[in-house]
């Protein structure tokens, strides 16, 4: 369910109206997505997506998320283009709610991604993040590493109702990341959310990236490790080297790696296996009685993190140091 919010035909036609995209031919809303309240937008001009941004995105983050689009778009990523309306501003306000009109991208996410998918959204990835580099606007991270313990805070007294033994497993990961996390890597801006429900494919190739609403300022590699735990596990949880290795030559074929990121890739894989189960525990134990969500489950990212807690170097992701780092 990703429609918060209703929107009545007066308030639609006044929004739109704002826009030189002339009238509404159609509007529904997405199922899709969680976050915020998406509708597919049939104007004369064509195909939109009207977002209305919801409670847990801070308003005052958009412009950062919006001059984010905008700045990706211009230098040729596939990404939604937020429009202008005739006041030349990419957020209004429609029903109460912060809400910006995109452009419609086509193609369709993969279910089970292919190595040849994976290698697409290497070079995409490594793309996206050189065209960020140019971009004047700054997001810290709020789910990285001083984010989590604070996050786990949250859930900590409650999580062994998931697995018996997770709160003092979390609590000994933690210790280590915090001691051993790297701060010197190449940072800039990344998406922090690529899984495969934000990446469009026509067939085999890359059509488009969605979703930048967790987009921040942060290592390069942090994103490549987010993609390796979303994109290279097989549904029995065992890790596919190949897809890995694809992705990682995509993006390193665009981007090549430094020596410090490929030291550092096993730690941000389990840093990043670690953000996204502390997130889902949190959502996990805080659905509310009667809601239509399906929350996502935090024992995949527990056994994903159990793997790369055996990985000792990038070699085991597929990636070799001669043929690809800087
Ligand atoms: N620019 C776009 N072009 C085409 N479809 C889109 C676009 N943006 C969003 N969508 C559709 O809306 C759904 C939800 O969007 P998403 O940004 O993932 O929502 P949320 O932030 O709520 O998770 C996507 O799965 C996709 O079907
Ligand atoms: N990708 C995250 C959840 C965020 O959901 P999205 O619909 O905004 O991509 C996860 O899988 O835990």
């Amino acid at each position: 369910m990703a429609v918060y919010t209703d929107v009545t035909d007066e308030e639609l036609h006044a929004f739109v109206a704002q826009y030189d995209i002339g009238s509404v031919l159609a509007f529904k809303g997405i199922a899709e997505g969680v976050e915020n309240s998406n509708f597919l937008l049939h104007t004369e001009a064509g195909y939109f997506i009207l977002t209305l941004y919801e409670k847990r995105v801070n308003p005052a983050e958009l412009p950062y998320f919006i001059g984010l689009m905008e700045h990706l778009a211009a230098a040729g990523i596939s990404c939604p283009t937020p429009l202008a309306n005739l006041d030349s501003e990419t957020l209004g306000t429609l029903a109460g709610k912060p809400a910006a009109i995109c452009t419609f991208l086509n193609g369709m996410s993969v279910r089970r991604a292919k190595a040849v998918h994976c290698q697409g959204l290497g070079n995409a990835m490594a793309e996206m993040h050189l065209a960020g580099a140019d971009f004047t606007m700054h997001r810290k991270n709020a789910l990285t590493v001083d984010g989590w313990r604070p996050l786990f805070d949250l859930s900590q007294d409650r999580a062994d109702e998931v697995c018996h033994g997770l709160a003092a497993e979390i609590e000994r990961e933690l210790t280590v990341l915090e001691e051993r996390w790297p701060r010197d890597l190449p940072v800039g801006e990344i998406h922090a959310d690529l899984f495969t429900d934000n990446v469009f494919f026509l067939g085999e190739e890359l059509s488009g990236i969605i979703d930048f609403y967790f987009a921040c300022t942060d290592a390069f590699a942090y994103d490549v490790a987010i993609c390796l735990n979303a994109w290279c596990f097989e549904a029995d949880d065992s890790f596919n080297v190949t897809k890995a290795r694809a992705l990682l030559k995509g993006y390193s074929s665009v981007r090549p790696f430094t020596a410090a990121e490929f030291e550092a890739l096993p730690l941000l894989a389990r840093g990043s296996a670690l953000r996204f189960l502390l997130t889902r525990l949190y959502d996990w134990l805080s659905v509310p009685e009667g809601a239509l969500v399906t929350p996502k489950d935090p024992m995949e990212y527990l056994k994903k993190l159990r793997f790369h807690r055996h990985v000792t170097s990038a070699r085991d992701y597929g990636l070799a140091l001669g043929d690809v780092v800087a």
